[in-house]
Order: structure tokens, then sequence, then C-alpha cells
């Protein structure tokens, strides 16, 4: 007998318990916050276990890639559609590429060829088009205007022309290193930070705006040497999923960009060298945004001579610039430490930096109050960020954004817009702009054309599909308070008898009022023995700004269990750990929804649960965030390849009612009617009103306050008396 058999004939590995352990890895907790694994693909199995990751074409880019050809049943989409890719290739051949035969010659150099790129960005489900925003010229103009306006025949046979471009995707964080020059320090400090391998939206984004035209697919400029990284700048429109790494994208590409310039500059004679002021701007919609991509830039920039603020209240642009003392080696810089000087600089003192990050609002309260105006100090910016684009050009911030990029005057200004949701306006209003700013500071006159790209990572606007949605019907808003305790009770294992709903989590409120109200309704739910109120909390923008971080840090740190809030937070903010989210109140938008839902289950893991309660004023609405959770459940079938169970049943679709036009936008400005702050008087004036979230009902509530009545009356009495005994009045 086979010895070795023998020997291991006991030990029969039980293989639910092997497979569980390796699932295991993909629950998000609280616990993993601290580590970064390698990012798991949004829209691939990384948390199925019995699947493998998808190969790195790096390794492996022949044949074990399968892409499916498309198959057109429509006769007239099919001949859209191969002209558009027969233009693609086109444009990519005119780029330099040839398909099939470059393979040996383009992988020596770190080129992939045209097929590979393709299945590479089919792979990872990345769209780049040209907006061709700078085509638009005299007559063009007026279409372009109808673009904006809404949607003409032309103008919507014009999007679907638009070229897929085919781009030489990024492959690892190295080839930043060997394609694009970037610095050792950098890509130090991203293999310090734990990033492995550039997600989605990095392998589709870095090389459009690090590359040049060759890189993107785009008719190369006759003009532009292949090292000429300023000459040939695109601005950039990019729509990933949440937490698919945008942030870390667009700091990347800043600070590479800096360095450049820098470099170029530190080559010229000591007396012809100008001292800058701030070269990049980054706007984002919140002050918690602000603080969060700052500590990232910091950590990234950490050592590179670069230095990155955010703008605070009282604070002042210095002219004079911070690049005075650049080192451009990066031996020498690797002495510097991570400058927090301007944290901590008195109020009033003016801030040297080179990457600036504000609110708009903030940012345009210094300028302005500045003797030397806004378009002074900032038209040195090289770079414009906007990070969460479409609520930064929604009305509540259009005219404060706009103005800030109005007043970027400098003629090689690279724009780049992020976020997870941008609407066809937002991003025809963004287009024309482009064009117009152009036109206006005669930036086309006599040079190579300017381009406007768009990268789609995946289906445009839509939920991440690795979280899993319940819509709740809890009846009133006594039955959402009921639900909400249940969720927070210790013995409620489960949400619905689905997956359950651990803290830490954040819970939405439609308004600071009502977040404030079911704050102080839950304040004691949580035991003592769990620590009690101070488990949970509330953020809102009345806050004071540093009871605001305080509240930040305690979440994140793990302190603060639940979190109740307004949309203040549902944008952008990256709580790694976080286990759900809970809609007390419907988002006003479909947008809002994705993006609240967003900030559970990010970078591809697995185990968020978002639930939305809803009553039955908001049944008119509640079809909006139904078809998103339709959209995002089938994306997660696709993806892994069979049809899971729905938690949203099929017969909910189809008894909502449709949202009409005009409710949808109605909700969008103002939301739900009855949680409203203020109410329409019968004159037609406004009063506010009072919030209340209890799950008495109110004849109990009036019950009670008539006894409360009652015991002060008879007090009140008993004292007038004792008073009149002891006092016993003026005796004659
Ligand atoms: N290449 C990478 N490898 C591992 N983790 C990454 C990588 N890139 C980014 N991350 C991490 O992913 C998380 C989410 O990133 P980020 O906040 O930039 O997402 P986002 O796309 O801006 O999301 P949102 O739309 O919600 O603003 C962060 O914790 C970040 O550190």
């Amino acid at each position: 007998m086979d010895p070795f058999r023998l020997l291991s004939r006991s030990s029969n590995l039980d293989k639910s318990t092997s497979s569980k352990c390796v699932s295991a890895r993909y629950v998000p907790s609280a616990a993993d916050s601290g580590n970064l694994e390698e990012p798991s693909r949004i829209f691939d199995n990384a948390g199925d276990s019995s699947k493998k990751r998808k190969r790195n074409p790096e390794t492996d880019s022949h044949g074990e890639i399968h892409v499916q050809r498309p198959s057109y049943s429509d006769a007239s989409t099919n001949t859209a559609k191969s002209n558009t890719e027969g233009r693609a290739i086109e444009s990519s051949k005119r780029a330099g590429h040839q398909p099939g035969k470059t393979s040996e010659v383009a992988r020596n150099q770190g080129k992939l060829d045209l097929d590979d790129c393709k299945k590479i960005l089919k792979q990872n489900r990345l769209k780049i088009i040209s907006l061709e925003a700078a085509s638009f010229d005299g007559e063009q103009c007026e279409e372009r205007q109808e673009v904006f306006s809404g949607r003409t025949q032309a103008s919507a046979r014009k999007e679907k022309a638009h070229v897929q471009l085919i781009t030489q995707p990024l492959q690892s964080f190295d080839s930043l290193r060997t394609k694009y020059n970037v610095s050792g320090r950098l890509a130090r400090n991203l293999d310090v930070q734990g990033y492995r391998r550039p997600t989605e939206v990095q392998l589709g984004s870095l090389p459009l705006l690090l590359g040049n035209d060759k890189d993107r697919g785009l008719q190369q400029n006759s003009d532009n040497g292949p090292d000429d990284y300023s000459r040939s700048k695109v601005d950039l429109l990019t729509i990933a999923p949440t937490g698919s790494g945008k942030t870390l994208a667009f700091l990347i590409h800043l600070l590479h960009g800096l360095r450049q310039d820098r470099r170029r500059s530190s080559s010229k004679e000591p007396s012809e060298r100008e001292e800058k002021s701030v070269q990049a701007l980054v706007l984002a919609p919140t002050h918690e945004l602000v603080d969060q991509i700052v500590n990232e830039g910091k950590r990234l920039a950490f050592g590179t001579g670069i230095k990155i603020s955010r703008m605070r209240k009282g604070m002042n642009i210095d002219l004079s610039g911070s690049n005075k003392d650049f080192a451009p080696r990066d031996q020498e810089s690797t002495t510097s430490v991570i400058n927090v000087a301007d944290d901590q600089a008195p109020k009033g003192s003016p801030i040297k930096t080179d990457i600036l990050v504000s609110t708009p609002m903030m940012l345009l309260h210094a300028t302005t109050s500045s003797s030397l105006g806004t378009v002074a100090l900032l038209n040195q910016v090289l770079y414009l960020v906007l990070d969460e684009a479409d609520v930064l050009l929604d009305p509540l911030f259009r005219d404060q954004t706009l103005s800030v990029w109005n007043s970027c005057t400098h003629g090689s200004l690279q724009t780049s817009l992020w976020s997870a949701t941008i609407g066809s306006s937002i991003e025809s209003l963004a287009r024309s702009f482009v064009v117009d700013r152009r036109r206006k500071l005669g930036l086309d006159v006599g040079r190579p054309r300017h381009h406007v790209l768009r990268l789609v990572v995946g289906l445009k606007d839509s939920a991440i599909p690795n979280i899993s949605h319940q819509l709740l019907y809890a009846a009133s808003e006594r039955g959402k308070l009921m639900a909400l305790r249940q969720m927070i009770h210790p013995t409620a294992a489960t949400v619905r008898n689905q997956r359950s709903l651990q803290p830490p989590f954040l819970v939405f409120t439609q308004t600071i009022a009502r977040a404030v109200a079911l704050h102080s309704e839950l304040l004691y739910d949580i035991p003592p023995e769990a620590g009690g109120s101070s488990r949970i909390a509330v953020l809102h923008s009345d806050l004071s700004d540093s009871t605001r971080s305080s509240i930040m840090a305690g979440f994140r740190r793990g302190e603060i269990w639940i979190l109740i809030t307004t949309d203040l937070l549902a944008r952008g903010i990256d709580f790694r750990g976080i286990n759900g989210v809970v809609n007390y109140d419907i988002p006003n938008t479909s947008g809002i929804y994705v993006h609240r839902v967003g900030r559970t289950g990010r970078q591809g893991r697995k185990g968020g649960v978002a639930v939305t309660l809803y009553t039955k004023e908001d049944i008119k609405y509640v079809k909006n965030v139904a078809n998103v959770i339709a959209a995002s459940e089938k994306q997660r079938d696709k993806s892994q390849g069979f049809k899971a169970p729905a938690e949203l049943q099929e017969w909910l679709l189809d008894a909502l009612p449709d949202v009409s036009k005009r409710t949808k936008k109605k909700l969008k400005t103002a939301g739900v009617e009855a949680r409203r702050t203020t109410r329409r008087t019968d004159d037609g004036g406004k009063e506010a009103r009072r919030m209340r979230i209890s799950t008495k009902s109110g004849y109990d509530r009036r019950l009670k306050q008539k006894k409360r009545d009652a015991t002060a009356g008879i007090r009140r009495r008993s004292a007038k008396e004792s008073f009149d005994e002891d006092w016993g009045g003026i005796e004659d």
C-alpha cells in the first residue's frame, strides 16, 4: 500500500469550511479598514471564491481573454456601430497602431497592439470617446447651443456618431515610471500606501491624462513630439462608480504634471525661473471631502517637494509660491516632511502651496476679498479638477464653480471632471464651457486641435453591483422609526431575513432638522454596556468645522457606530469599513441614491447593505430608486454569469407608479413635501415646521402634554398657597 495515501487518509479536508475561509476574506468589517488589499474589480467576481479573478493581461495576453463579439440584431444599429468601430480602428491606425503586426515590437516597448488594447478596455468595461469640443466654431456653435438647451434630432445623431477611442491601458503602476516617466518618489509612495494594481478608472484615465495623443488613440498632432507633455493636454470627463479610486487617479496626474513643469523650469537659468503660486486647483463640494483629498494627497506627495493644502476660513493665497527651493532630483527631496503648517497657520496668514483644495465658495470668498482679485490669484493655474463635477455644476454651486473656472485664464489649463454620475445636461454644459472659454481667450487660433474626452467605466450613473439593496415599506413615520430601532437592536440579526445590517453604518435624512430630531430620539437606544449615547452621533453643515472634524474622526476610528447625517456625507467620503447605509428618508434623485449607497461596498468589497425605508407619502417617488436597484441587480447577474435571487421583487417595479418629469424636478429641488422644514400657510407665506420624529402617536403626545400641564398647575397653585401662608399678609 502506498504509505503516502495511508498517511493522508485521515486528513479529509472539509470542503465547506475551506470555501468559507476563502470567502470570508471579502466580507468587509471595520477591522479591515486599515488594510489595503488588492483592489477588487468592480465588475468581476472578485468576491466569489469559486471563480478565478480575471487574468492579468500583461502576463497572459494571448487566447485567455475571451471577448464576445457584439451581435447586433437591428440592422441600422449594426451599421452605426460598425461605422463607429471602423472609424475607431481608422483613428487608431492613424495614431500609429497596426493591428496584429506590431505585437512583438510594441510589447517590447511596453505597448500593446490594437486588439489587446481593445480586449483590455472591454474586459474592464471602459469606453472612451472624444467629444470633439474644439471642432465647434462659427455655425457649429449654434448646433452646440441646441445640444445644451435640449437634444434635437441633429444633436442626438451627433452624439451617436462619436468615435470610440482605443487607448493604451495602464496595466501596472510600474508602467507609470517606465512609460510616463513618473518620478521614483511618487512611484515609491504608491507602493508604500499599498497600491499594487491600478483600478479600472486608473487603468483608463491615467494614459489619457499622462500620455500623448498616440497613447490616447487620437490622431497625433503633427507638431507634438512624443515627450511634449504640455502641448498634448486634453480635458477629461470621467464617470466611474463610487469607490473606484478616482481620487488617486487625479492626484497622480496633478503630482506628475507639476513635477514635469518643475523639471522644465529647473533646467532654466536661476534668473529666468518664475516663482509661481497655486498651479493646481481641486474643487470639491464639502469640507469633509476637501479634507479627505488633502490627506490622501499629502501621503502621495510625501517627499516630492509638491505642497498640497486646503483652503480654510480667513486664509489668503500667497502669490510668491512655494516652488522657489524646489529640488528636482528624487534623492534631494526625500528629506521633506509632510507639511501641515498651513493647517495650523493663523487666520489671515497667506498660504503658499502648489495644489490648493477648496470648496468653490470658500475659494471665491478668499480671492474676491483680496485686493488682487480672483483672476490675478488664479491665472497661473495649470490644472483644474472638479471632483463630484455634477454637483459642482448643479444650479446650487454652478455660478461659483464657473466663476472660478473662468478666472483660471492660463492658456495651458487642463480641466478634468470626475463623478459617479454625470447627466447629459451637465456634460453638455461642461463641454460648451470649454469651447466658449477657449474661444474667448483665443486659444485655438493656430494651435493643434484641443480634445475633450469622456471616459465611462461600467454602466453610466448606476449603483455598484456588489451591495445588497433593500426597499422596505414602513407605512408611516412611526413605522420607519420602529424599523430603524429593530436594525439597531442587537437581537436584530437580519433585515427582512436577508443580510444583516451591523454597525458601523450611516443613516441619511432629508433635512438637518430631521437628522437632529432622529438623533435625539435614538440617543439612548444603545445600552450603556455597549457605550451608550457616545456610539451614535449626528453630523450636518450647521455644526462648527471642529465638531464636524471630530465626529468624522470618531466614526473613522470606530468609536461612533451609527452616524446620522444629511446628503453632506453622500458624496465622495471614503469610510473603508462601513457595513451599510440606511436611507431613512428616500433620496431626492436617483443620482443621490447612487452616491449614498456608494459609501459602502467600496473598492469592490462585498457585504454592504443599503436599506431604503419608505412611507405612503413616498410611493409616488420610489420608482426612481427601484429602477437603480433593478439595473444594479442586472449588472451583478451579468458579471456573475448567472441570475441570483432578486432582492427587488419584479411585481414591485410594475406596481409602482411612474415618476413624471415634473415630480422628479420638484423632488430634486425641495424633497418630499411632508418632510420639508417650512410649510406654506393659508395666506401664501411660509412658516417653520416643528420637526418631530417619534414612535408616540399624536393622541399619546397630547395626553402626556395635558398631564404635564396639570402637574405644573398643581405645583404652581400649591407654591402660591404656601407663600401666602408663610407671609400671612400685612397685619394692621
Ligand atoms: N489602485 C488601488 N488599489 C487599492 N486601493 C485603491 C486603489 N485606488 C484607490 N484605492 C482605494 O479605494 C478607495 C476608494 O477610492 P476613492 O475615494 O478615490 O473612490 P472614488 O471613486 O472617488 O469614490 P466616490 O465616487 O465615492 O467619490 C480608497 O480607500 C482608496 O484608497
